[in-house]
């Protein structure tokens, strides 16, 4: 109950309507009692007593109980919907925020699957037991607490001789719940197998298909595909067996009560009509063990759903807001830039940065360089405190970004990253995405400046175009120019350009550089890039080599050092005289040569 107990204030509040709603249903059950009463007032002081008369009245009130009955199931189901959509619609948003504020080191390890189950499957199956279940397991007790409480008054020996093997089927319920639960559990387990591998057949289709891995997406699907079929028949067998058990005994208890009872009408023990109340009473004591077990498991299923839901609710933040946070200015805010000792690790791995000191004044640029895996990202992943630094600190305008509101420091930064993603929208949406209230003159004017406005110009609908999912249906230069509009128009004080020009061909990355120049201006940018030509005019050039800073300078300081910066530009301008003789550092500095090099 723990679990229900810290989802409380998820329906807590709706408390009105989960209490209309249950009183609803135990009156809708207390008025089913009342047929029972008028089958034996019929019987015993009508029909045996042929006083016909009153037949008209009793017919009735069947009438009116029936409407009021039905009236009250109408607002059971309409209140506990009510109830039950109100609260999903809660916890939907709750998880949905949370998803919002969990930092980059939970997504380092997310499940999308997983993330994806927790906000549907599971909320559906809370839903459900909040909004139903619940009710429906009250309503059980009470109809077998009415019940038999009415048939004790009648005839109490009869009650418990006809009761004998009730315990027989509570037992065959609950083992059947043992047994069913398992099942589902495997069974929602494959079918999340089965839509992981539909997921990533659909998003990796072009790896598939260029690998010509058809057949082997296509057996692999087969498995999986046999496991949940073998899972829905064991499941299904196991009801197959249930439904004549629980039957066999149901009717045991009719055929008892029938020998019995009817014997006690003989011996006039009790009166035809109690016999007729009687028996049509026993449905309210047999009707809820048939059901124990699916409510049972129903409750384990939402039990364990709210598990996997208040997980994620209660997932730690890594990157949070100080109690007061400084919220940067926009119109004061510098760009200074200062990286001080800075020391970093991700979670379980060694040091991806080591005494790292940079400073990057308002309006500078700075370029970073380095092999694969040397932590350029790294370094721009901890200026948008995307996680946070345990050794040293980086300032921007002399505050340490760990004091700063987390919003209002990236609002100042806008990145553009190597992977460009796009959202399935119009590409105008995707351009002004990191922005509100933005006019089709600026959205214009940043895609020119990223060089897209022509191409976006030469599609049937213009910024209007729909992309595709992940931006489907873009060459990888045009969305990088999306990219780079959308980091233009957000007007920021700091610029960071991961890679952003990789995946243009030389040219139209000169033609981006010439409109960088004219952006960058004023705004402290940091590039990241393999080709020299991209970061040659940075003020100053940092050069990593796994996580430590091993060279620093501008680029013709840097070109005339031995090293592995000149290196990377004999091999890149390989087709141009070299610029100084191979020295004997070279021959050491080799392996660094080819990792740089990439
Ligand atoms: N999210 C992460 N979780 C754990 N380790 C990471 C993570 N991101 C990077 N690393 C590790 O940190 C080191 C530095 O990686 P980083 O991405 O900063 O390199 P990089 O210089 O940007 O490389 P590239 O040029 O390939 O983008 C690598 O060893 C990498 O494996």
């Amino acid at each position: 109950m723990d679990v229900f107990k810290q989802l409380k204030p998820f329906y807590w509040v709706e408390r009105k309507y989960m209490i209309t709603s249950i009183l609803c249903l135990m009156c809708a059950t207390a008025l089913g009692l009342v047929y029972p009463n008028l089958l034996r007032y019929l019987i015993d002081n009508v029909i045996l007593i042929e006083d016909f008369g009153k037949v008209p009245a009793l017919a009735l009130t069947v009438v009116g109980v029936v409407a009021v009955k039905a009236s009250l199931q109408f607002l059971h189901g309409f209140f506990g919907g009510r109830l039950g959509n109100r609260v999903a619609f809660r916890l939907r948003n709750a998880l949905y925020d949370k998803l919002q504020t969990l930092s980059f080191q939970y997504y380092d390890k997310a499940k999308t699957g997983d993330l994806m189950s927790r906000l549907t499957a599971d909320l559906e199956a809370i839903r459900n037991f909040i909004g139903f279940g619940f009710a429906q397991i009250l309503n059980m007790v009470l109809m077998v607490v009415f019940g038999a409480s009415m048939m004790l008054s009648i005839h109490w020996q009869l009650t418990l001789i006809t009761l004998v093997s009730m315990p027989f089927l509570m037992i065959a319920a609950l083992r059947f719940e043992k047994l069913i639960h398992p099942a589902f559990r495997e069974m929602r387990q494959a079918m999340s197998n089965l839509t992981t591998a539909v997921q990533e057949n659909i998003t990796g289709v072009r790896t598939v298909k260029s690998f010509a891995r058809e057949p082997h997406e296509v057996n692999k699907f087969l498995v999986r595909s046999e496991q949940y079929k073998q899972n829905q028949i064991g499941a299904a067998s196991l009801w197959a067996k249930y439904f004549p058990v629980m039957e066999l005994l149901a009717n045991l208890c009719m055929v008892i009560l029938l020998a019995i009872g009817g014997y006690l009408v003989i011996q006039e023990s009790i009166s035809l009509g109690e016999f007729v109340a009687f028996f049509s009473m026993i449905g309210y004591i047999i009707g809820p063990m048939w059901g124990v077990g699916f409510h049972i498991n129903n409750y384990t299923q939402s039990k364990a759903s709210g598990e996997r839901v208040l997980e994620l609710l209660n997932e730690h933040v890594h990157v949070r807001n100080t109690d007061h946070p400084i919220v940067l200015d926009a119109q004061t805010t510098k760009g200074h830039v200062r990286f001080e000792n800075v020391t970093f690790n991700y979670p379980d791995k060694a040091p991806a940065l080591y005494d790292i000191n940079i400073d990057a004044p308002a309006g500078s640029v700075i370029g970073l360089l380095g092999a694969t895996g040397s932590g350029k990202s790294t370094i721009i992943q901890l200026l948008m405190h995307a996680y946070n630094v345990k050794n040293g600190r980086i300032t921007v305008d002399g505050i340490d970004i760990r004091e700063l509101d987390v919003q209002s420091l990236r609002s100042q930064i806008a990145p553009v990253f190597q992977e460009t993603f796009l959202f399935s929208s119009s590409i105008r949406n995707n351009i002004a995405y990191g922005v509100k209230d933005v006019t089709q003159e600026e959205i214009e004017y940043a895609a020119k400046l990223a060089k897209a406005h022509d191409f976006i110009m030469e599609l049937p609908q213009g910024y209007d175009t729909i992309v595709g999912e992940r931006g489907l249906g873009l060459s990888g230069g045009q969305k990088q120019r999306i990219a780079i509009a959308r980091a233009l128009i957000k007007n920021p004080r700091i610029l960071i350009l991961d890679d952003a020009t990789s995946a243009v061909d030389m040219e139209t990355e000169h033609e981006i550089q010439a409109g960088f120049k004219e952006l960058m201006a004023g705004r402290t940018t940091f590039i990241i890039a393999h080709r020299i030509s991209s970061l040659r005019h940075a003020d100053v050039i940092i050069v990593l080599d796994e996580g430590r800073i091993v060279q620093r300078g501008t680029h013709e300081q840097l070109v005339r050092m031995p090293g592995p910066y000149r290196q990377t530009y004999n091999i890149q301008y390989a087709d141009r005289p070299h610029v100084e003789a191979v020295d004997e550092h070279e021959t050491e500095d080799r392996t660094l040569h080819r990792r740089v090099s990439r």
